[in-house]
């Protein structure tokens, strides 16, 4: 399956929701704006944005005489994907780059920095990884297997060590060898413990001073499968660690989707990749209207 179809196939649900809207009677009146707004927010955007959209869209159709709803269905692709932030850079693409990935538990940072060194191999960017998830000897271990199927040096230290000083190592031997892309995996931590977040922006702090050779970008790592908690999760790591994107995994799960406009509409945050599945392959580039396109139904 291509990426698209993956893509489409893990937002089924929320395209399923929007399509019983758009096929229901084909006449757009009061109902259908009702029902559009409802299914927004049900798609987990938040109510906010869902009614800004649904605004807007109505406006259009009113503007450009739209009165069918098939008519509107690639306007809200293409509404939709204003909402999303965009880059100012790409931290994979624009080298010489350190990139640290933060998120909780199980959200898929160390298979996105797997993923990540293998593409920058696979482009010919020499590429070093970075172990700072020091708490549980199988992390390392999962990086290392990663490290090698990817064919990027991981540079870690044994479990229990100061996770900072993963990264003033992995910084060090980056200048040292002239790397161009770092990744920094580090350890799972629920946003809701202040001291392990305090921790972690104790690692974030230490790697912006320690790399002065290279731009730090911070990105947290989001399971787009977890809904509405995704945001509260998005917002205690930005208030901690001053994020500078994002990436979203397991869009290809049985994900909404909307989480991710609500994330990066409220924070301002772009999202740089997304993950669409468990292989070394299964990550790409984001593109708004593609996404958007997925979510509503109008695929390429
Ligand atoms: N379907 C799917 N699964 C993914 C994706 N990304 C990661 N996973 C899976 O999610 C699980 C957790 O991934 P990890 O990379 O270990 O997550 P982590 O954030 O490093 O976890 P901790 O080390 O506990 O902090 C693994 O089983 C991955 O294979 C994705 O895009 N799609």
């Amino acid at each position: 399956m291509g990426f698209f179809d993956r893509l489409k196939s893990g937002l089924s649900r929320s395209r399923e929701a929007i399509n019983e809207i758009f096929y229901m009677g084909g006449e757009v009146d009061e109902d259908f704006w009702e029902d559009l707004e409802d299914t927004l927010v049900m798609g987990d955007m938040g109510g906010e944005l869902a009614m800004r959209v649904t605004d807007d869209l109505r406006e259009q159709a009113a503007r450009e005489n739209l009165n069918r709803a098939d008519q509107l269905r690639d306007a809200l692709a293409k509404r939709l994907a204003q909402e999303f932030r965009t880059a100012d850079r790409d931290p994979f693409e624009d080298v010489p780059s350190c990139v640290l990935f933060v998120g909780i538990n199980g959200a898929g940072k160390t298979t996105t920095v797997g993923k990540l060194a293998g593409r920058a191999r696979g482009e010919g960017k020499s590429c070093l990884i970075g172990g700072a998830d020091t708490f549980r000897a199988a992390a390392i271990e999962q990086l290392e297997v990663w490290g090698t199927r990817a064919g990027v040096d991981v540079i870690t230290r044994e479990r229990g060590a100061d996770p900072a000083s993963v990264c003033y190592d992995v910084v060090e031997e980056a200048e040292k060898r002239g790397t161009q892309l770092v990744l920094i995996d580090t350890a799972g931590r629920l946003h809701t413990s202040s001291d392990l977040m305090r921790e972690l922006a104790k690692v974030v702090n230490v790697t912006r001073k320690r790399c002065t050779s290279m731009p730090v970008t911070v990105v947290l790592v989001i399971d787009a499968t977890t809904g509405q908690n995704g945001l509260a999760q998005a917002k205690e790591f930005n208030d901690a660690l001053d994020l500078d994107g994002l990436i979203v995994t397991k869009l290809d799960g049985t994900a909404k989707g909307g989480i991710a406009l609500a994330i990066s509409d409220q924070l301002g945050l772009p999202i740089y990749r997304i993950g669409v599945g468990e292989s070394i392959d299964d990550l790409e580039t984001f593109d708004a209207l593609d996404f958007c396109r997925a979510l509503v139904g109008e695929g390429k």
